[in-house]
């Protein structure tokens, strides 16, 4: 019998394993099972065997994690039926599952008790200097231009310590070895701090992610001091004080881990909302509650109990399965993450999706919120997320702009987004900098004309040079870029056929094996990632040394996007973009932004740039010289006589202004 990978077939393989049951297809119903009498009463897992027999609580009959299968597809037959390529974890590992979901830092499973999120619980606190990350490189940013716009704009600082944080939260500063604020963090901290909305514009991995965190955490801190009240409306619907919205799940992942650690020991929660997975994904551990077998020695799962952290699966929902020769009459979902939920939450970091869900099973009110802070915010405006978005921001119970602090932040602010934006804000500041949209000059950029047919061997032999460059023959970290799942399966599978350690990630892909797809990659088991635009924005790799656009996108911003997985945090990246006819439209916004990089632009590409045919409608985040960047400044995008400058909100409630203007066609699919 081959193994089975859903938690059904799991339980299917554990049970034949370990039951020795007979092998007739019984398709058993509830009243022929019933009847039957039962071979043996109840199921006892191996590792329980020879213990007092217990009727006690679900721990006691662990039956162990629930299978990663992302690389299932060898050796054993897969349910997904597609073979995995996440090199080496599946060998010797055991598919992993119990570093998944479950393993995500924080969470604790049911315990009260805060994790430490720095692991570092023993050590005593160290001097300052010798804390100080050394991958860093502060003065990439000393010359950056940077631009303010709106009224009473407050002071940039230069240090955390001239900025109120609070004790607990600067604590943790210098746990992450923060030892100064990056440009984007110092302007943008002391603005939200005084209470002003924002719109911020910075680079990729400047470290925007700290800068709406510190202010979200450091106010809730001093709410907690006055000891601000939640109504009380049912046990089960939450009042979150804060809500991070992000575009994808391993982003809003992120982003929580990152929450986690600067409000670790602050009294400040942060829970994450994603999901969407179908259960047999979702699934941590399963439980055997109750086993029979019928006179055929079929198995019959009176009860199974399941632990998942998939939101939109209620705890304690009852099902009835009928596979093959396993019949199980009721699952109990126990969902860990509704639970995390109702112990309370003061910032919910979420996807769109998923958060509407809440909102509608009144699981969630928005109702307290006092801040609201979009990650990727022109990701979430576009016409993929936009209608989410409304339906979150307006017209749910959140108070509206200038009752709560909303700030948005991302590397690239078309201005038609800009102007979208402004619906959700009062009286903000524009921030930006370096230029909007544009790429830091620490990636090193390399446009190649290839033709389609010579992609492969192409990259093939950058791959091959990398790894003869590389220490002790290891490949680096190489991110690889292509436009469709089809494709990126197909490219994987590819280099994995060719001695290559690919793995990918890409929205067909399961919640887990995407996961798992990013784990293997984060440690080096799998140093190629190929991967379509759902990793292109936010995901902070540490050490990713080359980014390839094997495919280039058709957007010059999520060109940006893309590039900028290398090349963060003051450390230097390398990004290769393969060029052919079929990318001309792009020629002149990227020999534009090279040459704003100070990048060598190739000959080819500037002659390519210089057609007039060609270039026309790709147009450049913010577009303009620096300093024109904020859309308020721009007289056409003035509506009527509303003065946009001074910030106040006139679209509230209303519908979409109907941005349309050829962002993001090419890809929408790549984001699910
Ligand atoms: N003040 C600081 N000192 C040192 N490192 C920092 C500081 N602030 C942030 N970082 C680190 O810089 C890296 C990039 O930060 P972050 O992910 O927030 O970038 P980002 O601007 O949001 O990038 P992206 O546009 O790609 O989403 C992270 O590893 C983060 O821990």
């Amino acid at each position: 019998m081959n193994k089975k990978n859903s938690w059904a077939d799991l339980a299917a393989n554990s049970a034949a394993e370990n039951i020795n049951a007979g092998s007739s297809a019984n398709n058993g119903s509830v009243g022929a099972t019933s009847a039957a009498s039962p071979s043996r009463s109840t199921y006892v897992p191996p590792h329980l065997r020879n213990r007092a027999p217990s009727s006690g609580p679900p721990a006691a009959a662990y039956s162990g994690p629930a299978s990663n299968n992302d690389r299932s597809g060898y050796g054993g037959g897969s349910l997904l039926g597609v073979p995995r390529n996440d090199f080496r974890s599946g060998y010797g590992s055991g598919g992993g599952r119990a570093g998944g979901l479950g393993n995500r830092g924080g969470w604790d499973r049911g315990r009260e008790r805060e994790v430490n999120p720095f692991g570092d619980d023993d050590e005593t606190e160290q001097p300052f200097s010798e804390q100080e990350n050394t991958g860093i490189n502060f003065d990439a940013y000393e010359d950056i231009p940077v631009e303010t716009s709106g009224e009473n704009v407050p002071p940039a600082v230069n240090t955390f310590a001239e900025i109120d944080l609070g004790e607990a939260l600067n604590l943790n500063i210098r746990r992450c070895k923060y030892v100064k604020p990056t440009p984007v963090q110092r302007h943008a901290i002391p603005i939200s701090l005084t209470g002003r909305d924002l719109m911020a514009c910075a680079q990729t991995g400047s470290g925007k992610t700290a800068a709406f965190c510190f202010p979200i955490i450091s106010g809730i801190m001093k709410m907690q001091d006055q000891s601000v009240q939640r109504p009380l409306r049912g046990a089960r619907t939450v009042y979150p004080l804060a809500l991070i919205l992000s575009p994808t799940r391993e982003l809003s992942m992120q982003i929580h881990e990152e929450a986690k650690k600067f409000s670790y020991q602050t009294g400040v929660k942060a829970v994450v909302a994603y999901g969407g997975a179908p259960i047999h994904q979702q699934v941590l551990y399963y439980y055997f509650l109750d086993l029979q077998l019928t006179p055929h020695g079929s198995p019959v799962i009176l009860s199974l109990l399941l632990v998942s952290r998939d939101l939109a699966l209620p705890s304690f929902q009852f099902y009835v399965f009928d596979q093959k020769s396993l019949v199980v009459l009721s699952v109990k979902v126990l969902n860990t993450a509704l639970r995390e939920l109702e112990r309370g939450v003061d910032i919910l970091v979420a996807t769109p999706g998923r958060l509407v869900d809440l909102l509608e099973r009144a699981r969630v009110s928005l109702q307290m919120i006092k801040y609201l802070a979009l990650d990727e915010a022109d990701r979430m405006l576009d016409m993929g997320f936009e209608p989410q978005i409304r339906k979150i921001v307006e017209q749910m119970d959140m108070p509206p702009p200038g009752l709560r602090q909303t700030m948005l932040f991302s590397a690239t602010f078309p201005k038609e987004i800009q102007r979208l934006a402004s619906d959700f804000l009062a009286s903000y500041i524009f921030l930006a900098v370096g230029r909007v949209g544009s790429s830091t000059d620490l990636i090193a950029q390399r446009v190649e004309f290839v033709h389609e047919s010579d992609k492969r061997s192409h990259l093939m032999d950058l791959l091959h040079a990398q790894r003869a460059n590389g220490v002790q023959g290891k490949q680096a970290l190489t991110l690889v870029f292509v436009e469709t799942k089809k494709g990126a399966d197909s490219l994987e599978h590819w280099l994995y056929s060719n001695n290559l350690p690919a793995t990918t990630i890409h929205g067909d892909r399961s919640q887990q094996e995407r996961e798992h797809a990013l784990r293997s990659f984060k440690s080096g088991n799998t140093p190629i990632l190929v991967a379509t635009d759902v990793a292109a924005r936010g995901l902070d790799i540490p050490h990713v040394a080359h980014v390839v656009n094997f495919d280039l996108p058709n957007d010059i911003d999520d060109y940006v996007h893309r590039i900028g997985r290398t090349g963060r945090a003051g450390n230097s990246g390398l990004a290769t973009a393969f060029f052919n006819e079929g990318n001309a439209s792009l020629a002149r916004p990227l020999s534009e932004l090279m040459q704003e990089a100070n990048q060598e632009v190739p000959a080819w590409l500037s002659r390519y740039a210089a057609r007039p045919s060609f270039g026309g409608k790709n147009r450049r985040s913010g577009g303009g010289r620096f300093g024109g960047r904020d859309f308020r400044r721009d007289s056409s995008f003035n509506r009527g006589s509303s003065d946009y400058y001074g910030g106040s909100s006139g679209g509230y409630g209303g519908a979409s202004g109907g941005y349309g203007g050829g962002h993001g066609s090419g890809v929408t699919s790549a984001w699910d």
